[in-house]
């Protein structure tokens, strides 16, 4: 076995964990305001979630002008709702830009603040060389793993009885290697219901779980996209109310759910869902009507697993080739932050949005708002701000 090597770096300017949209971001705005930082990820390129686990079919379903970052629009001729490949190119242009270059492989397993010398001290292993540690030490500490960081695996009674292979949403690419099988897909978040619709559209047969209830809402109405209505609306109306008429209009556009297995939650509207909760509402590109055909069909939750496939909560059995999980992610924040209570439990800023991207001692987070890039974008215009009145403060001192 090799010895073990570690080294220390010290870095002048914020030390930004993550180099997704919101790192890249962040750095970016830094560098505008003539901030260096070092950004760290643990995969070995940018926005490992676009680029490493997510399908090819996916595209962004907000429209785009809500999915820009900070300082650089989409190209003109983009689409209004950029494919992955489009996205990843666009991030890609974007870092490039800003000259941002973040250390690969690095993954970041523990990060305290050093009462002592003022400074953040944060340990990250070379994943090509789990032996060797570097310890990164600076200023501030700039908090961009997202909310989507670690797989959620429920564990089913009777798994390793199943004889088919479980894997989770974030391994699927396409239907291809499917054809012809019985797939039971569970989760109905929009990765759910767009699996199962890309599994349709290459030859099989899925089944999708509820086990709750989830609101549905068209994508667009009448050419219109659902969101650009959410957030024309919330400029005049509390969001109860806006809450209220989306899904007045889902019900007037997509018709009675209920009867397809599909239940509303009773209590609380999607975008209090989404805001509190972080549950994002699923905006259907497609898949509503391939369970009103009969090509997706919606069963109950898991009660257990077996040889052939599942028993489902009422009792019946649902046969099976293979499983796949679409069953959300999580943050991992609690896995590496130590000795701060800035964020919960869960892995998310203790107070709540607008207010969430300051902590104590230099330490910032980007990305934990539940409004996706448009939360990024927010959050690190505000930090780089935050930082560079530090940064001026403390260059003109030298
Ligand atoms: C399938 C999918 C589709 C989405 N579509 C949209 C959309 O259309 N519109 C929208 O507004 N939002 C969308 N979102 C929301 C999503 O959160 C954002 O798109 C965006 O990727 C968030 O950026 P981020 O940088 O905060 O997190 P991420 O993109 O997840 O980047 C975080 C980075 O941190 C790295 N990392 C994590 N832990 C460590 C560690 N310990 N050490 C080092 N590095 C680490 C990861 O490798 C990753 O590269 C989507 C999310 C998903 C999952
Ligand atoms: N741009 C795009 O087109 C896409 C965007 N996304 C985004 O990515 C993020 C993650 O989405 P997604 O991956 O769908 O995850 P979500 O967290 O949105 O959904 C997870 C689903 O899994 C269900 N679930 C969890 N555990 C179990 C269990 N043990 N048994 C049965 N069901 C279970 C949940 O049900 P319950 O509510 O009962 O817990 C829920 O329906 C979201 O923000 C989403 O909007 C995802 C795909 C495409
Ligand atoms: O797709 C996601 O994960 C998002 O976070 C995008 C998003 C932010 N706010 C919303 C409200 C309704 C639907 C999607 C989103």
């Amino acid at each position: 076995m090799a010895a073990a090597a570690s080294r220390t770096v010290w870095v002048n300017g914020p030390i930004v964990v993550g180099a997704g949209p919101a790192g890249l971001s962040v750095a970016a705005c830094l560098r505008e305001r003539g901030v260096p930082s070092v950004v760290l990820d643990r995969a070995d390129c940018i926005a490992s979630l676009w680029q490493r686990r997510t399908y090819d079919r996916l595209r962004l379903h907000l429209p785009r002008r809500f999915c820009e970052l900070p300082g650089m629009p989409f190209p003109a001729h983009y689409p209004e709702y950029p494919t992955k490949r489009q996205f990843v190119e666009y991030l890609q242009a974007y870092a490039d830009r800003a000259g941002v270059e973040p250390r690969f492989n690095q993954a970041v397993t523990s990060a305290r603040y050093d009462e002592a010398a003022g400074l953040w001290r944060v340990r990250a292993e070379d994943v090509l060389a789990s032996t060797s540690t570097t310890e990164y030490i600076g200023r501030w500490l700039v908090v961009a793993t997202g909310e989507n960081a670690e797989r959620v695996v429920p564990e089913f009674e009777g798994a390793r009885d199943f004889a088919g292979p479980v894997s989770h949403v974030a391994e699927y690419k396409c239907g291809e290697a499917y054809r012809g099988k019985r797939v039971l897909v569970v989760g109905c978040g929009n990765s759910g219901m767009e699996v199962c619709l890309d599994l349709c559209d290459h030859g099989a047969l899925p089944s999708m779980v509820v086990r709750g209830s989830v609101h549905v809402l068209p994508r667009e109405m009448l050419g219109v996209a659902t969101f650009s209505v959410a957030v024309f609306l919330l400029r005049f109306l509390p969001l109860r109310l806006v809450d209220a008429v989306l899904v007045l209009l889902a019900r007037l556009f997509l018709g009675d759910l209920e009867r397809l297995g599909i239940r509303r939650p009773a209590c609380g509207g999607p975008l209090q869902l989404k805001n509190a909760r972080g549950r994002t509402p699923v905006l259907d590109i497609g898949a509503l009507a391939r369970i009103r055909s009969g090509h997706v069909r919606v069963v109950p939750g898991i009660r257990r697993l077996f040889r052939g496939g599942a028993e489902l909560q009422d009792g019946r059995r649902v046969a099976a080739d293979a499983v796949i999980l679409a069953t959300g992610y999580h943050s991992n924040v609690p896995q590496w932050l130590k000795g701060s209570d800035f964020f919960t439990e869960e892995g998310y800023p203790r107070v709540a949005f607008p207010h969430g991207w300051k902590g104590e001692s230099g330490l910032y987070s980007v990305g934990f708002t539940r409004r996706g890039l448009s939360g990024v974008s927010s959050d690190a215009v505000k930090v780089a701000q935050d930082i560079a009145v530090e940064w001026e403060k403390q260059t003109s001192k030298r």
